[in-house]
């Protein structure tokens, strides 16, 4: 990556200061790019999901591995719930979606709370292990809340063996003008559902898979307590990847975590954060970092830069960080701030391996809390910083109360904010189709065929808050 006008700006910049200058580039489709990363986490997009407990759970791990990135589930998780995830993660079929399973006998009340949980909008009724019926928030409306999912399911209108092509699955639909098919099993049994979209992500996306075929996930870990005995289990749990994770990276006590950590031989990356300096990236590797995730303060939950004045604009912090690691041979994650897909595609033309992204993936049907309206009938998730005071509160919860007290004083983040699902993409499956355009196009415009190119060849402009504002579409007239 170089600067338009030279050596690089005195101060430091974020991602709204920046801007990538078009050039000549003989990659004929924003399809010929390649997506994948070169860090050793096996993903093929550079997506990572945050590892907050609002965000992070088994459902969002499922539906972004399936499309080729990683989620890392919180280090507040308890262990044994982490393993059960990573169970169920990895017996997840690479193209059919896990479906809200129902009995006959379940009413429409509880059909009507467990939809939403699914972007298809949709359940299916199971007898016996195989699929008898599905049913739509359609098929609910103006229906007795208790009675039986059975007396308002339609049958399947598209039921496929799950060997089916998701080309084919794609026709079948149209031809039927269905929206959901339903796969099964040679014997029958419910094996998942696929909408239109699916199966066209299908032909475009490719899982993140383990090599035994399972997708993968990962996990994180703190740095207080027994780092290496938690690191153990998960690695145990069969994590593919191990994230040790505190506010200040660059102290002693994430140092002694990280070569514990180091000493089990981990045979899958480890990442390690949060630093935004050369000095503290070159420190974590050394202590066993393959990967260094960086960004103090960015993040939406985030109110450490207003407590402490601590923390470095996100774009510059993740330049000289992806430098430092790569002079290593190491590889750095930008963690944090990310609220458009030029921001991707901006840490990508920085040097970084892979994206981080919490609070944006917080307002969608996959992260883990319950959907709810607003008094304008506008749905959101609530979401909530992991160094909140309500995630101090949970993570200390088996603590004396002296210690909670104590803990509980050190707030840097929101307990509860409220985001919105976009009508138009509410699920975070809509929002990675908008990202992967978004920097596909981005590498075709500096001429980049993979994001190795992309940080080769992107040329990065500085500019003003008018030139940012220019950027900006608008809704209405300006008159
Ligand atoms: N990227 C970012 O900007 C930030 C991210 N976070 C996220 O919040 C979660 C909780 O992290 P964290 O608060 O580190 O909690 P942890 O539970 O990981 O504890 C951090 C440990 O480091 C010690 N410590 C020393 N200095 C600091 C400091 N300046 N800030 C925080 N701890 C310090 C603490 O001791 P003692 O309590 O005795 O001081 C404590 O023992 C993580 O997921 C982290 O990534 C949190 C803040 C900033
Ligand atoms: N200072 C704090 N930082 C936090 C907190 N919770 C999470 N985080 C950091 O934010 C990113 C995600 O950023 P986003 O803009 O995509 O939401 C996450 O990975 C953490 O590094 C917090 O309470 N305080
Ligand atoms: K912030």
């Amino acid at each position: 990556m170089q600067f338009l006008d030279g050596p690089s700006p005195t101060h430091d910049l974020t991602y709204d200061d920046v801007f990538m200058v078009p050039r000549h580039s003989a990659v004929a489709s924003r399809y010929d790019v390649d997506l994948a990363t070169n860090d050793g986490t096996g993903a093929t997009l550079p997506l990572v999901v945050a590892n907050m407990t609002a965000i992070a759970g088994k459902r969002m791990a499922e539906t972004i591995a399936r499309r080729g990135g990683l989620t890392v589930i919180p280090q507040d998780i308890p262990v044994p719930v982490v393993a059960e995830v990573v169970r169920f993660v990895k017996s997840r079929d690479l193209v059919f979606d896990t479906p809200i399973a129902l009995t006959p006998h379940q009413t429409v009340a509880e059909a009507l709370a467990l939809i939403p949980k699914r972007a298809h909008r949709a359940a299916v009724v199971v007898d016996g292990g195989k699929p008898v019926g599905v049913v739509s928030e359609a098929d609910c409306a103006e229906v007795d809340r208790f009675a039986q999912v059975r007396d308002v399911m339609q049958p399947p209108a598209v039921l496929v063996p799950s060997t089916t092509d998701p080309r084919a699955v794609f026709d079948a639909l149209d031809d039927a003008h269905a929206a959901l098919a339903v796969a099964v099993d040679r014997d029958g049994d419910l094996v998942g559902v696929l909408t239109r979209t699916g199966a066209l992500r299908a032909t475009l996306y490719a899982p993140a898979v383990d090599p035994t075929g399972g997708l993968r996930i990962a996990a994180a870990v703190g740095v207080n307590g027994d780092v290496a005995q938690k690191a153990k289990e998960l690695l145990e749990a069969g994590v593919d990847c191990l994230v040790v994770d505190t506010a200040h990276g660059h102290q002693d006590r994430m140092l002694e975590a990280l070569r514990a950590v180091r000493a089990l031989d981990p045979q899958v990356p480890v990442v390690a954060g949060n630093v935004v300096s050369a000095d503290g990236t070159r420190a974590l590797i050394e202590a066993g970092a393959s990967i260094v995730k960086v960004g103090v303060g960015p993040g939406a939950m985030c109110t450490t830069r207003m407590m402490t004045g601590v923390g470095r604009p996100q774009f510059s912090a993740v330049l000289e960080c992806a430098a430092a690691a790569a002079e290593l041979g190491k590889h750095v994650w930008a963690d944090g701030g990310v609220r458009h897909p030029r921001d991707v595609a901006l840490a990508l033309a920085a040097g970084a391996s892979s994206v981080m992204i919490g609070s944006w993936f917080a307002g969608t049907h996959e992260s883990p809390g319950d959907l709810m309206r607003d008094s304008d009938g506008r749905s959101y998730k609530v979401s909530f910083g992991m160094a909140s005071a309500r995630a101090v509160a949970n993570r200390t919860s088996t603590e004396s109360a002296y210690d909670r007290a104590r803990k509980g004083l050190y707030e840097e983040g929101i307990s509860s904010s409220r985001m919105y699902l976009d009508p138009a993409r509410p699920g975070v499956e809509d929002l990675i189709d908008q990202i992967c355009s978004g920097v596909r196009s981005a590498c075709t415009y500096a001429g980049a065929a993979s994001l190795a190119e992309l940080h080769e060849r992107a040329v990065i402009g500085v500019q003003s808050t008018a030139g940012f504002t220019e950027g900006r579409p608008l809704s209405t007239s300006w008159t």
